[in-house]
């Protein structure tokens, strides 16, 4: 067992994988071994996070993610603790495996009781084996008709998890969250993010729903336990995290000069006169976070008709649109390019190279079928394009709507990916990172003081940099995703987090 570092990638398995791994895991040992397994695992990590705990309550299910918790209380009972467990389940209606942990735990003496204790403390701990993967999928947001939420003493149970001052460990995953997704069932979202902290040991696999979209806030730290089994396990589904370099110059040769680390070109920015919204402060963003990402020399072209501007750093290069040199650079075009960057676009999906499309860039090739054509025909010319749309603007670019893009963010960036041809960052919790034939890479870094104006432009600066110096597109996307996260996870908490701070302490 061990804690996931956030310093090293990690294979994802997906429910159905982790299904196909149990039962190739299963046929070769005894019966009941897995789960035994799960639940001497659970009680290790129980005792190791709360080692002075005056009670341990344990909350199980009726299916086998109950089991385990049956299993972790039997042997939190043989050490001597003081367990109590409360189970839905009945002996007559529950999976073998359960079953056999029921039996076990019942003769060996563990004490079972309607409810929590009354007096469950900060130093105390719950254990939530309510429900695992096995979660009904005609449950989950537009996954047909709506089961009934979760009631009567399922629920009590939930929400007597989710109030407790105690610490809470959930068992597999957090009950009703989508391992597969990330998104709460239908009527088992908390009201709140609970005050108590939280702890996930997944079993057998590390599942995607755990890094993207809730599953962050619902987890807390996660544990990975593979039950002895890891090396059964099948393809991975996705990745979390990414091993490329954050930045490529320190691996630079000392002969190195700014035509080695490629010319970016920022274009975007439309002025106050256009529409009365001055813009041109995202075009500055993403330039001065491709210029600090390592990028050889920054220009930007800004959508500012008539504007004189200086550039409010001045290794920044000013460039009209017409005088663009196209083939010679990585176009990041979009950062607050309004309606203005409409017209731009067909000379940069037609002649650079390399493109990163952002914000208002991406909402013009929704909105138009000759661009959307021109950026899907891209990847036959070789070029290589890369989208950062966050929620909303992924639902334009599909035609759903944005709620149908959270219900599954892997999913929707994979389509996404597969539709234009090109590199997809679905930004948000757990930000993805999909491309044609490759796995797609979930972000495990960052947090929510990442939500202020100005952050996104400068991930398009920053991802525009590391694809001038030489990474493909899959990379320059998920490296940068991941620093730009690593930058906002390490700032320091009493400074506020602007985009251009964070801009200027990119590495
Ligand atoms: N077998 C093994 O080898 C191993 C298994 N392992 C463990 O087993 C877990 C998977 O077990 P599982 O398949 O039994 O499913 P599980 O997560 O307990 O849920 C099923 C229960 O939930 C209920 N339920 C579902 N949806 C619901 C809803 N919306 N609202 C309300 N209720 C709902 C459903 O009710 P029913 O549909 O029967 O009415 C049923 O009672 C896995 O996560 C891991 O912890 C590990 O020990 C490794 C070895
Ligand atoms: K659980």
């Amino acid at each position: 067992m061990h804690a996931i570092s956030l310093e090293r990638k990690h294979a994802l398995h997906s429910v159905a994988a982790t299904r196909t791994l149990e039962a190739a895991a299963a046929a070769g040992l005894p019966a009941h071994t897995l789960m035994r397994r799960a639940g001497a695992a659970t009680a290790r990590l129980a005792l190791a996070l709360a080692p002075h705990a005056r009670h341990v309550w344990i909350a199980c299910g009726r299916g086998n993610n109950g089991g385990d918790g049956l299993e972790a209380a039997l042997c939190l009972h043989l050490a001597g603790r003081a367990v109590s467990v409360t189970w839905l389940g009945e002996p007559d209606a529950a999976p073998a495996d359960a079953r056999a942990a029921w039996q076990r735990a019942s003769e060996a003496g563990v004490v079972f009781a309607p409810g929590p204790p009354t007096d469950l403390g900060p130093g105390d701990l719950c254990i939530d084996a309510l429900l695992g993967i096995g979660l009904s999928a005609s449950a989950l947001p537009g996954g047909g008709p709506p089961r009934h939420a979760p009631s009567g003493a399922l629920q009590e149970l939930l929400q007597a998890l989710r109030t407790s001052q105690a610490m809470v460990l959930a068992v597999d995953v957090p009950s009703g969250l989508d391992a597969d997704t990330g998104q709460y069932a239908d009527g088992f979202a908390p009201d709140s993010i609970p005050m108590a902290p939280r702890h996930t040991l997944s079993l057998l696999t590390l599942k995607p729903g755990l890094f993207t979209a809730q599953g962050r806030d619902a987890c807390g730290s996660v544990w990975l336990d593979d039950l002895g089994c890891g090396a059964l396990a099948p393809r991975a589904t996705a990745q979390l995290g990414t091993e490329h370099p954050v930045n490529a110059r320190p691996q630079a040769p000392h002969a190195s000069h700014k035509g080695s680390f490629g010319d970016v070109a920022v274009v975007g920015g439309e002025g106050l006169a256009a529409r009365g919204m001055g813009m041109t402060g995202a075009a500055w963003l993403a330039a001065r976070a491709a210029l600090h990402g390592g990028a050889g020399r920054v220009m930007v072209a800004l959508l500012d008709e008539g504007a004189t501007t200086a550039p409010p750093w001045p290794e920044l290069m000013l460039r009209r649109v017409d005088a663009l040199d196209w083939p010679q650079l990585t176009a990041v075009c979009g950062c607050g390019g309004g309606e203005a960057v409409r017209a731009v676009l067909p000379a940069a999906l037609a002649r650079a190279p390399r493109l990163v499309l952002d914000a208002d860039g991406l909402n013009a090739v929704a909105g138009d079928g000759a661009l959307a054509r021109a950026l899907r025909a891209r990847a036959d010319a070789g070029l290589a394009s890369i989208l950062t749309p966050h929620p909303l603007e992924a639902a334009r670019l599909l035609q759903c709507t944005t709620a149908q893009v959270q219900a599954n963010r892997l999913a929707a960036a994979q389509a996404l990916a597969g539709r234009y041809a090109c590199t997809v960052v679905l930004k948000g919790s757990g930000s993805v990172t999909a491309s044609p034939g490759e796995l797609p890479v979930i972000n495990a870094r960052g947090n929510a003081r990442l939500a202020t104006a100005g952050t996104g432009d400068v991930l398009a600066g920053l991802i525009g940099a590391r694809l001038a110096q030489g990474l493909t597109p899959h990379q320059a996307a998920s490296s940068a995703v991941q620093a730009h996260g690593a930058a906002a996870d390490h700032w320091p908490a009493h400074q506020a987090l602007t985009a251009s701070a964070l801009a200027a302490a990119l590495q």
